[in-house]
């Protein structure tokens, strides 16, 4: 589905230039789940934003079912990013004055679409994501998780090959956190959506098929889990990484 090859990155412009991502190499299948982890500073950001065409590598390609997409014009890069690639952040990034239903609507007419034919398409969503019965409340009248539910639903709505996720529990409390990543495990077995996360947290790791441990804009590890290997299995062995690298 997606492949990273020999993809880096070099922020010039500061007083000396940084080598934020040194020839990564990443393939991701259709429906996998993957977290990448890593160190302040160590490239996850970076990693996710090449990925979804936010910004253009300063060498080495990716590959979106094998059309390279890393050497796009910018407004070929956006239409490859309203497409297929759907984005979740910590901060929700909903706007305040639309509904919930408005603002999960909002790609779909950004793309020159009649919100009209979707209206099932999104009814079916905001049921999977477990926000049906607040279709009609605008952000601030949610809690954090529903908040964060809405984005996701906006984020699929478009049905995009991949989705990318920052941080998606950062702001979320324990419990809510682990409803969400449930809910991304859930897609991605059920739906067969890719999904790639960035996280610092070993918890929300623990929902993903395999982790991509970042180390000075290098894959430094990689643990590929059993499929059905339950969660507190999988933080275990993140735990014993992480330790391992500290
Ligand atoms: N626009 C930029 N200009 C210059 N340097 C940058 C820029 N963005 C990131 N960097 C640098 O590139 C390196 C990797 O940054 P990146 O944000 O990808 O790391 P990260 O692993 O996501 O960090 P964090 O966990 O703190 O969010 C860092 O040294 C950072 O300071």
């Amino acid at each position: 589905m997606l492949n990273a090859v020999k993809l880096s990155k070099i922020y010039e412009g500061g007083k000396h230039p940084v080598h934020a991502l040194v020839e990564v190499d990443l393939s991701v299948e259709e429906g996998e789940f993957v977290a990448v982890m890593g160190p302040s500073g160590s490239g996850k950001s970076t990693l996710l934003h090449l990925l979804g065409g936010l910004d253009s590598p300063s060498s080495g390609a990716i590959l979106l079912e094998g059309k390279v997409v890393s050497s796009l014009s910018d407004k070929e890069a956006t239409l490859l990013r309203r497409r297929n690639i759907g984005f979740v952040f910590q901060f929700y990034n909903l706007l305040p004055t639309l509904s919930a239903e408005e603002n999960i609507l909002l790609p779909l007419l950004i793309d020159g679409k009649k919100p009209k034919g979707h209206e099932k398409e999104m009814e079916d969503l905001m049921e999977k994501v477990g926000i049906l019965d607040r279709r009609s409340h605008r952000p601030s009248e949610l809690s954090g998780g529903e908040q964060q539910r809405v984005s996701l639903a906006r984020a699929l709505i478009t049905k995009p090959k991949i989705l990318l996720a920052d941080e998606p529990t950062g702001n979320l409390d324990s419990k809510t956190g682990s409803q969400v990543m449930e809910l991304l495990a859930l897609l991605s077995e059920e739906m067969k959506q890719t999904i790639i996360m960035v996280t610092h947290d070993p918890k929300a790791a623990s929902y993903a098929d395999r982790l991509v441990y970042l180390v000075d804009g290098k894959i430094r590890t990689e643990l590929h889990f059993e499929k059905d290997l339950p969660v507190p299995e999988k933080m275990k062995r993140i735990l014993r990484n992480l330790e391992k690298e500290e």
